[in-house]
């Protein structure tokens, strides 16, 4: 479980502007959540995401995962909880190391131990099992340099490196965003399949609506920092993308009649 409390945080440029993406953030992510996060440009996800992981520090606030206090916790212990997918298929993945390295070192994080523990027969075997399901044909490139795999391949890798061990949180950063149609639906039906069967609490950023609400058991629109949607249940299974535009353009425009009264 995730738990984020009076998370502050701004961001000053070189010109002495100021720009304050969380003025007192509250959130929290139960244990069977699967979240699709949605907002306009610069509503502030990515900034949420990167907090979390320990890339930005925030100016205010506390990050809690399962009891423990993370804020000041470095980035390289987090990840041995915390794993993320990015909208880049280069990162997460090694593309010097081949299919079965990379498995064999997400395999190994956290652990003390280092990667000869992991080139084994029976690793192999299982690694070919879990690739096989993505009908990507990884499992024959095994000993193939990831750098060498298109990107719907060398993201799904990604995907199954993140959930191997199961995470106590996952983070999906638009992961399915530079895949073509069909690819991102066998990425996200596969997110569907490890997410929910494995119970991972995982927060989705997505630009795609339709996917916004076709997966996960509740949705937030995210606005100027703020939570202005928080939808689950039957609520969410009722959404159509054109109500979700709606809700969006009615949030906008009611954030912006209180600006012009503050
Ligand atoms: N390192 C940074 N330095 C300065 N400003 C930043 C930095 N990171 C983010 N911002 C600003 O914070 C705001 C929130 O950015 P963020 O990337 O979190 O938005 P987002 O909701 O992920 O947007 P998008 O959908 O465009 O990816 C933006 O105005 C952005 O310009």
């Amino acid at each position: 479980m995730l738990k984020i409390e009076g998370l502050r945080k701004s961001f000053h440029s070189e010109l002495g502007s100021v720009k304050e993406v969380f003025k007192g953030l509250d959130f929290r992510l139960q244990e069977d959540d699967f979240v699709s996060i949605i907002g306009s440009n610069g509503a502030g996800k990515s900034t949420l995401l990167n907090t979390i992981m320990g890339n930005i520090t925030p100016d205010e606030g506390r990050i809690i995962v399962d009891g423990r206090d993370i804020t000041g916790m470095e980035k390289h212990k987090r990840n041995a909880f915390i794993s993320k997918v990015y909208q880049n298929p280069s990162l997460g993945t090694s593309p010097s190391m081949t299919v079965f390295e990379n498995l064999s070192m997400a395999d190994n994080k956290g652990k003390k131990f280092g990667l000869t523990l992991g080139l084994n027969k029976k690793r192999r075997e299982h690694y070919r099992a879990l690739l096989s399901q993505l009908n990507l044909g990884i499992e024959d490139q095994m000993d193939t340099e990831v750098g060498l795999l298109s990107g719907g391949q060398r993201q799904s890798l990604a995907l199954i490196m993140a959930t191997l061990n199961k995470p106590e949180v996952l983070l999906l950063d638009e992961h399915t965003a530079a895949l073509d149609p069909k690819t991102s639906e066998i990425i996200m039906e596969k997110t569907r399949e490890v997410v929910e069967g494995s119970r991972i609490p995982t927060l989705m950023i997505t630009h795609n609506l339709s996917d916004a609400i076709k997966y996960g058991n509740r949705l937030i629109m995210l606005h100027q920092g703020r939570v202005v949607l928080d939808i689950r249940g039957e609520k969410k299974k009722a959404l159509t993308p054109e109500k979700l535009l709606e809700e969006f353009h009615k949030n906008q425009a009611e954030i912006k009649d209180n600006e012009l009264f503050s």
